[in-house]
């Protein structure tokens, strides 16, 4: 960040030049990066760039900020940066073994939010139950958990490491009473016989070709795990299809995310295993396919 010119690096300065440079970089949201990460390294709010656009930085603050901007230029998500992420209005914890939660996952927790609100209606004699399934950092468990003061909601992974962010955040926002933590392989680990109102899952759903397209910010920084599935991008899909029905109360609903490439191979998945009556796919803000929400058949 050296510059022939004597004019002093300040805030606007900074952010002209650090947005043209990730713009350089391919990233899609230039400018709101170098706001994110300047707000960061001078522990402000981002909004108050707006009124020390004049303010010259800190050295301290501007070799922070130098840092921060290497690393995002070499592809690093600013929300592994600052270590958070918002999430339907909640800020939650993300490092490098975690998949940054998306603002497509908050369709999924509509819907759950929505059914498992239809549903409580019918329930009088014990708290309505919600499964997560590959929950990463823990955002799905916890929007519904915050929510949804009454429900009880156990959430699995895989993954160690995930299920140590997933504890940071759920305990943070003070959910621990709520939101049971669990390490397992889809629902194996489960005690028999446990079963929920609403199963959600924002699981890997991306075939090995797809993956191989990604940006490379998304593979050298994202978990393999938490995005590979298999040759086709169903497999897993495929098995929460198959094992659901048995872990859902009667009227329970199962709601998944999926990527619009998979939709019409998923769709075809459920009705062929005769377990589900309806079938509803909603569409993201975009208008792509990115959920599908399952009924058991009566
Ligand atoms: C796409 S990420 C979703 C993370 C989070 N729920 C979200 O929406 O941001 C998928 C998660 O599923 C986990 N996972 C992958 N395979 C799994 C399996 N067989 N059983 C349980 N979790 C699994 C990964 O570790 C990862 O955390």
């Amino acid at each position: 960040m050296t510059t022939p010119s004597t004019e002093p690096w300040t805030v606007l300065r900074l952010l002209q030049w650090t947005s043209d440079f990730f713009k350089s970089r391919g990233s899609e949201s230039p400018r709101l990066d170098a706001e994110i990460l300047l707000a960061h390294a001078r522990d402000c709010e981002r909004i108050e760039l707006y009124t020390a656009f004049a303010e010259v930085p800190t050295d301290e603050q501007r070799i922070a900020f130098r840092e921060l901007v290497r690393r995002r230029g070499e592809g690093a998500p600013v929300a592994q940066l600052v270590g958070f992420r918002e999430f339907y209005s909640i800020p939650i914890r993300v490092d490098e073994n975690v998949l940054v939660p998306r603002p497509e996952t908050e369709h999924l927790v509509v819907e759950a939010i929505d059914q498992a609100k239809r549903i409580a209606t019918s329930i009088q004699d014990r708290p309505l139950r919600i499964l997560d399934i590959g929950t990463g950092s823990g955002a799905i468990a916890i929007a519904i958990a915050k929510n949804l003061p009454e429900v009880e909601v156990t959430a699995v992974d895989v993954s160690l490491p995930a299920l140590d962010i997933a504890r940071w955040n759920v305990e943070k926002l003070g959910l621990a009473d709520r939101v049971t933590l669990l390490q397992s392989d889809l629902f194996d680990s489960l005690d028999e016989g446990v079963k929920f109102d609403v199963i959600c899952s924002n699981p890997p759903y991306i075939s090995q070709a797809e993956y191989d397209e990604l940006p490379a910010t998304v593979r050298e920084h994202e978990p393999r795990g938490a995005l590979l599935s298999g040759e086709k991008g169903t497999e897993i899909i495929e098995r929460i299809l198959a094992q659901a029905p048995e872990r859902l109360y009667p009227g329970g609903r199962l709601i998944i995310e999926y990527s619009p490439m998979i939709s019409d191979a998923c769709k075809s998945i459920a009705e062929a295993s005769g377990l589900y009556g309806e079938i509803k796919r909603i569409r993201d803000l975009a208008g792509l396919q990115r959920t599908i929400s399952l009924g058991l058949k009566d």
